[in-house]
């Protein structure tokens, strides 16, 4: 079991769909998602967070690139501890598994007392997402084994509608399987996500269901149709305690400057 720093409970620190290019020059919808990475990760550097652990969930190369996913590995090596990867739906989780490595391709992993199961909700070709049986045996089985851990379950796609039509039409669409197995392990504290690009905190049960700002652009909250918003990126930070007990809150870039096409209907 990896041991987080003595006396404190365990920082964690998400970052997702940072949508990297193999062209340095690379934009999504006008901002250079390089530069924003940076600027998310210079903020968590002046924030003076030091994470035990790194959550990366998916959307990480827009172009599913191996030159983007050695951006990533690149910039995350600013940080002293281990970072976890999972695919989204720009990924190509065979490319992705090779960028990640033997640590950052692990699904499972036990630290500071708590529990973390990653999940490929990936499909191929696909913007939506579904867990494979092979997945949701994965997860039924790391459950059944440590009942005892308070545990953050984290994937890609969104496992409950968001209140927007068009991102509610490219979630996780066997969810129902996926609540039936989380539904009866009352050690799952947390289901973290990505693809939204925009911050959401709910409960369902004792679970809290937590999504998040992307490290590029942003999407409008709430918005029938797609649409973008001026927000600036962000990172979403956790403390987890071994008791189970957690606080979490998001922070976005301070000193980002960018132009975003408000007016795009798409991408
Ligand atoms: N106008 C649109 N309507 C529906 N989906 C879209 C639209 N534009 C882009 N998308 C897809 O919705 C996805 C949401 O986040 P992604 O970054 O995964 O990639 C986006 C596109 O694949």
């Amino acid at each position: 079991m990896t041991q987080s720093k003595p006396n404190r409970p365990l920082q964690v620190l998400q970052l997702t769909d940072p949508h990297l290019m193999a062209d340095p020059h690379g934009e999504l919808l006008g901002v250079n998602t390089r530069d924003s990475l940076d600027a998310v990760i210079a903020q968590v550097q002046v924030d003076g967070r030091e994470p035990d652990l790194i959550l990366a969930t998916g959307d990480l190369a827009q172009d599913s690139s191996a030159e983007a996913y050695q951006v990533l590995t690149d910039r995350l090596a600013q940080f002293a501890c281990p970072a976890l990867w999972l695919p989204g739906n720009h990924d190509d989780a065979v490319v992705l598994g090779h960028a990640a490595g033997a640590v950052g391709g692990q699904k499972q992993l036990v630290m500071g007392g708590w529990q973390f199961l990653l999940l490929d909700s990936s499909v191929p070709g696909h913007v939506h997402g579904e867990l494979s049986d092979r997945e949701l045996a994965f997860l039924e089985r790391a459950l059944a084994r440590s009942p005892e851990l308070p545990t953050m379950i984290a994937l890609h796609h969104h496992p409950v509608d968001v209140g927007s039509r068009w991102m509610d039409n490219i979630g996780l669409r066997n969810r129902d399987a996926f609540w039936a197995i989380v539904d009866r392990f009352p050690q799952v504290r947390v289901v973290l996500w990505g693809h939204i690009h925009q911050p959401l905190d709910q409960q369902r049960g004792d679970v809290r269901l937590l999504a998040s700002p992307s490290t590029c652009i942003q999407f409008a909250a709430g918005s029938a149709d797609f649409a973008v918003a001026d927000l600036a990126p962000g990172y979403r930070w956790f403390e987890l305690h071994p008791d189970g007990a957690l606080a979490t809150d998001v922070v976005r870039a301070e000193n980002f400057e960018f132009s975003i096409d408000l007016d795009s209907t798409g991408y």
